[in-house]
Order: structure tokens, then sequence, then C-alpha cells
């Protein structure tokens, strides 16, 4: 009957973080992943790279693929114009609960919408569930096998405008070079990588952001 790391990490914002406080929230996730426990968030290096681009495109919508513990949700919620809106899929029911508290401690559940499920059955859905028509930012952190699957569901369910912005954690470590590939030679993109360090680690990895240009069609 031990906790789980997410609880852990759970139980490290509640005791430490100010509620209501995101900046707390993120500061104290990154002093446990830092001093305690390893965990895969995007962490402060690379988020501040996330914060910069979150910041230049300034979205109305916004959508994350992969919450796990919600550290990158409250770090691109709490950036988001008034009324913006982020909608969040997380596929592990686990992940899913410890974020909903972590967004809830952060003071976001007003401009988040967590989802639980698969990026692939829900991405179709996502217009009429939510009435969206279109994402201004998109940040892909769930799985290095759906990047490129996601990407082509996102283009063909019209998810995408032109100068939308998709983000793209983990290029390197554990690397998507199938995704790289595609988003880099597609003329639907104007892409750039952004060279930086694995969370809490050493280890070189990147971020990628690609610009969707739109289709040539008439
Ligand atoms: O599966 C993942 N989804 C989303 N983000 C990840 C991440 O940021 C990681 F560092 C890692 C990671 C895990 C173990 C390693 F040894 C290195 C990177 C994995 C993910
Ligand atoms: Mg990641």
């Amino acid at each position: 009957t031990h906790s789980s790391r997410p609880q852990r990490l759970l139980r490290a914002v509640q005791k430490g973080a100010v509620r209501g406080d995101a900046r707390s929230v993120v500061a104290n996730i990154d002093r446990f992943c830092h001093h305690s426990e390893w965990a895969m968030n995007i962490g402060d290096e690379k988020g501040a790279i996330l914060d910069s681009v979150v910041s230049e495109v300034n979205p109305a919508l916004a959508l994350e693929l992969g919450t796990y513990c919600g550290y990158s949700t409250v770090r691109i919620a709490r950036l988001l114009p008034p009324g913006g809106r982020l909608i969040t899929l997380e596929f592990n029911p686990e992940y899913a609960a410890v974020a909903r508290q972590v967004i809830e401690w952060a003071g976001l559940e007003d401009s988040v919408q967590l989802v639980e499920g698969g990026s692939g059955d829900w991405i179709p859905q996502l217009k009429e569930h939510f009435g969206v028509q279109s994402f201004d930012f998109v940040f892909l952190d769930h799985w290095k096998e759906r990047y490129l699957p996601d990407i082509h569901l996102l283009e063909e369910c019209e998810l995408l405008r032109k100068g939308t912005v998709v983000l793209a954690d983990n290029v390197v470590c554990p690397g998507a070079p199938d995704y790289l590939a595609y988003v880099r030679n597609s003329p639907a993109y104007q892409s750039s990588y952004f060279q930086s360090h694995l969370e809490y680690t050493k280890a070189v990895d990147g971020l990628e952001k690609s610009v969707y240009l739109g289709t040539t069609d008439a």
C-alpha cells in the first residue's frame, strides 16, 4: 500500500506550495524532482523555453497531449490571456487524478479542461465535444510513438490553422525521429529546434517548434 511517485509529488505540492499560487506549485515540483525523485515533467530549463513560446503565441485556445502530473499544464495555463482555455489529454487515470489536484492547488481549474483517454480516440471528438474550431497552440508531450500519427490526425480533423504553433518535448531524449523528419521536411511547417537538457539532468534534449503554414489546396 505504498504511494506512487505521482502521489508523492502531489504531497510535496500540498505541503510546500501556496494554494492558488501557480508559480509556487511549479517551484515545489522542481524542488521535489531535483532533490527527492526524478519525474518526467518538462522541468525548469525546458519549461522556460515553453514559457517563452506560450507567451509569444498568447493562445486563446491551447491543447496539451500528455498531462502527467500537470506541471506543464500549470506552466501553460498560468500564462493564458483572460478567457484563454487549455484542454489537456491524459491516458493514464492515476496520472489524471493527481494532475486534477495539482491544477486545482494552482487555482487554474477554471481555465483547464482535463480529458482522460487516448489522443487517437479523443482528437477526432474535440470539435463536437468542446465546440472548438482550431487551436492556437499545441504541446506534444505524451508518447514519442504518437507524435507523428497525432499531428496527422490534427491536420485531418482541421484542428490546426495558418500560424498554429506546435511545440514538441523530448525530440532528442527519448527522441521522435519520424516526427522530426516530417515537420522539418514538410512544406506545411516552418520548424525550428531549441536545444536544452533532459529535465533535472545534464543529458541533452530539446524542443521542436513547428508553425503550421496550411495546405496548398485551393
Ligand atoms: O514518456 C514520456 N512522455 C512525455 N515526456 C517524457 C519525458 O519528458 C521524459 F524525459 C521521458 C524519459 C523517461 C526516461 C528516460 F530515461 C528519459 C526520458 C519520457 C517521457
Ligand atoms: Mg516530456
